[in-house]
């Protein structure tokens, strides 16, 4: 065996993600944390992250990100399948190439893969558990949303609690550490008119087959979510091990540099107009990398910001596919009507930008990494969720964190842009702005605490280094050591959070 590959096998964990870059980048940054207690750490993901990261580097694609080695399978599509439309097609056919070609990937980068650690993967890809299994590796899962979701997931899919049905679609959910959902709160993929059947097809067989993962990670933190986390303890307990965003926004080390990927290239410019603004003056805008909204949506987002007279700075992402009916695009109008209000930005420096003191506020889609992100920045919130897990952050956004306010659509599923403008002024001015601020001011520093020495966070990295690598728990081949979980959460709880 050549020496180089020695190496990789020594104290190795192999890294699984799905192709967005939301999936990509915690995985990496779980995987920096594991590589700073002496864990060898690489991360497979499909070709097409690798031809994207191309198109936004303009270079070849790095290889290697800060010392985590990255590979690349074959998802059985063609790089310039539409995946974004055919979104249930593409998860049907990467279910089915998935397995056999990360099978092949493993055996090809390792001689002896039995020596791996640990397989870690992430919930759009659950059938790594299976290849895992092939190679008798045990697995983990880091689950990328609020553990409120793992949780909301877990009794829906094993049937625990009541959810909406056909005749029944707006009952109202209870579940123990959440408060009341209705059905604007809930997921989208549990939601009886969910027009993607592949995630419930998906979600059902991972939590009824939960056993497959020795450990489930959580990218939250426990101060966050520590009533939902409690409760399901006794079902299939999850560690939270976050936030999994850049040191910077930790408060840590500011020479650390982060772990993640870009798939699509930062616009800079946008630091040096915010760096003129006056502080915490400016509306930031983003709906991520995969929300496109309708014509009429973005024309009552238009009309607001213009409306309220103050600083903006909107990502502006082009659709990949472009349609016919504008959606995802400005107003004619709105450019040469706010050239001296704001800036518009085919992808910002998303967690520079928030950092940022000019900002005030974000008007987001409410996807995990951004709330994250926004969190461990200190400002508030205005949501606008749009599908899967954002109503329900959306709803921890408001009623459980209480950093911000919601955008409440019309009975007929539009905004408008007086709500909008509504909205903005809460959060910029008067008490409740005030209040929302303190909350997310503190909120911020729990984030801090848990991720920095002998916090919450941290403890649980600990913990998983600790097991994956005890010989004991190597040779253990029995399904999930929940106990071991318990415990970790036990020493968490101990700490009177
Ligand atoms: O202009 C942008 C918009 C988003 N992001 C990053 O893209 C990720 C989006 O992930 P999220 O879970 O919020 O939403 P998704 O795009 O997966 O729907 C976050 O880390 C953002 O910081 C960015 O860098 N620039
Ligand atoms: O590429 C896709 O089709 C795709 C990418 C990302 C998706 O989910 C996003 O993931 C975030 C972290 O789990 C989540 O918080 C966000 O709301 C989602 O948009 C889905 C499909």
């Amino acid at each position: 065996m050549a020496q180089a590959e020695e190496k990789r096998e020594e104290n190795h964990v192999l890294l699984v993600a799905f192709s967005s870059q939301g999936h990509i980048n915690p995985m990496l940054r779980l995987g920096k944390r594991l590589a700073a207690r002496g864990i060898h750490v690489s991360l497979a993901t499909t070709e097409i992250v690798r031809h994207r990261m191309l198109k936004s580097s303009g270079a070849g694609p790095a290889d290697h990100v800060t010392g985590i080695e990255l590979l690349f399978f074959s998802d059985g599509l063609s790089l310039d399948y539409d995946r974004k439309t055919n979104l249930d097609v593409y998860m049907d056919i990467l279910g089915k190439h998935g397995p056999s070609n990360l099978s092949a990937l493993i055996k090809e980068h390792y001689t002896s893969p039995k020596k791996l650690l640990c397989l870690v993967t992430n919930p759009f890809v659950p059938w790594v558990s299976d290849v895992a299994a092939e190679y008798n590796i045990p697995c983990a899962m880091l689950w990328i949303q609020p553990c409120a979701l793992y949780a909301i997931y877990y009794r829906c899919f094993n049937k625990l609690s009541a959810f909406p049905t056909p005749t029944d679609p707006d009952m109202v959910v209870e579940l123990p550490g959440l408060p009341s959902m209705e059905k604007e709160d809930l997921p989208s993929f549990v939601l009886p008119n969910n027009p993607f059947g592949s995630f419930p097809k998906l979600f059902s067989e991972l939590f009824q087959g939960m056993e497959k993962f020795k450990w489930v990670l959580g990218n939250s933190f426990y101060e966050l979510e520590k009533h939902v986390i409690d409760s399901v303890c006794e079902l299939y307990p999850i560690r939270p091990i976050g936030p999994l965003v850049p040191p910077t926004l930790l408060g840590q080390d500011q020479e650390l540099e982060d772990a993640s990927v870009d798939m699509w290239k930062s616009d800079e410019t946008c630091i040096e107009w915010l760096t003129q603004q006056p502080p915490s003056s400016v509306i930031y805008v983003s709906f991520g990398s995969i929300v496109v909204l309708p014509a009429k949506q973005m024309e009552a987002i238009a009309t607001a910001l213009k409306n309220v007279k103050r600083p903006f700075l909107w990502v502006v992402k082009p659709p990949e596919f472009p349609t016919p009916d504008g959606a995802g695009q400005l107003p004619s109008w709105f450019l040469e009507e706010t050239k001296d209000q704001g800036q518009v930005v085919r992808w910002s420096p998303q967690t520079r930008v928030l950092s940022h003191p000019a900002v005030a506020c974000f008007i987001t889609h409410c996807g995990w990494n951004s709330m994250l992100e926004t969190i461990c920045s200190g400002i508030p919130l205005i949501a606008y969720p749009q599908w899967t897990d954002q109503p329900t952050n959306a709803k921890l956004i408001v009623d459980v964190f209480k950093i911000g306010v919601r955008i409440k659509k019309e009975a007929d599923g539009n905004i408008s842009s007086e709500v909008i403008e509504k909205c903005i002024e809460e959060v910029m001015v008067g008490p409740v702005a005030e209040q929302l601020r303190k909350n997310a001011m503190a909120l911020k520093a729990e984030a801090q605490k848990a991720v920095a020495a002998d916090g919450s966070s941290d403890e649980n990295i600990r913990l998983f280094v600790e097991e994956i690598t005890c010989d004991s728990c190597k040779k253990d081949g029995s399904p999930n050591v929940g106990n071991l979980s318990h415990e970790g959460q036990d020493k968490v709880s101990d700490k009177g959070v």
